[in-house]
């Protein structure tokens, strides 16, 4: 079986300016630096804002914490008011981007085609995207939670070579357990994330689903992560809330010690 390096990552929403940002990366960074943590991987999703900071901080040092972006746009430059495009990223070393998380769904209107298109633009510029999705909680209490997740997979996936998907890191966030304190079950949140490796084997291959890493998000804490990560085929977290409070957040990172 192949082995997937863990993949936490702390999505800080809309929060941290960039001073902000700059003393809580110093703290991660310094927390963590007592450790070989090789074995996970940590990054943090920044604020457009906040990025450049970051880059300064992390960038020729020895820290070992990565950044991207929560959002890209799927053009790469012109009339877009507002929009912050892959070279633009690109040009800050951004490693990650989430793509099609629920809120930009809900409250910006992103639908799958859209989500795909900035997926591939994130491919196109270099960037890895951290691709998310996860039903709303009538569509679970329906029983069609995993039916409506792999679509959005397959949606965020279209036309994408196999090249490329073999490096894509998939989210499965279940809407109703975002920010709201109520985790999603580790037998629950296995379930989807099962389904989903099933459908990369469905759309590509054993091989590259067996590569690709999944992610578990919502409500993730220390107290809760353990649990999760033990789940076969979770292979990190998504985390919201938790992540803005560095020592809660390297706690998670350290979900092993527990
Ligand atoms: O991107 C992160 C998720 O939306 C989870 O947020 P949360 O940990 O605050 O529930």
């Amino acid at each position: 079986m192949t082995t997937r390096t863990p993949l936490m990552a702390g999505n800080w929403k809309m929060n941290l300016n960039h001073l902000e940002a700059i003393a809580h990366v110093q703290k991660l960074a310094f927390a963590l630096a007592d450790k070989d943590y090789d074995a996970v991987e940590v990054a943090v999703l920044a604020p457009f804002t906040d990025l450049r900071s970051v880059q300064t901080l992390v960038d020729g040092d020895k820290l070992k914490i990565k950044y991207g972006a929560q959002d890209i746009s799927a053009h790469d430059g012109g009339a877009y008011t507002g929009e912050i495009s892959g070279p633009m990223l690109a040009k800050l070393k951004c490693a990650y981007v989430a793509v099609g998380h629920s809120e930009r769904r809900q409250y910006h209107a992103e639908t799958d085609e859209i989500v795909n298109a900035k997926v591939k633009a994130a491919y196109k510029h270099g960037l890895t995207p951290i691709l998310c999705v996860g039903e709303e909680l009538d569509v679970r209490e329906a029983g069609n939670h995993v039916e409506h997740t792999l679509a959005q997979v397959e949606g965020g996936l279209k036309d994408l070579a196999a090249e490329q998907a073999e490096s894509v890191v998939i989210a499965y966030e279940p809407v109703w357990a975002i920010g709201t304190g109520k985790v999603c079950g580790a037998d629950d949140a296995q379930e989807v994330c099962a389904a989903i490796r099933g459908k990369l084997a469905e759309l590509y291959s054993q091989e590259l689903a067996d590569q690709v890493r999944i992610q578990y998000g919502g409500s993730v804490k220390s107290g809760n992560v353990a649990e999760i990560m033990a789940k076969p085929d979770i292979d990190g977290a998504l985390v919201g809330g938790a992540s803005l409070d560095s020592d809660e957040f390297v706690k998670i990172v350290r979900f092993r010690d527990q």
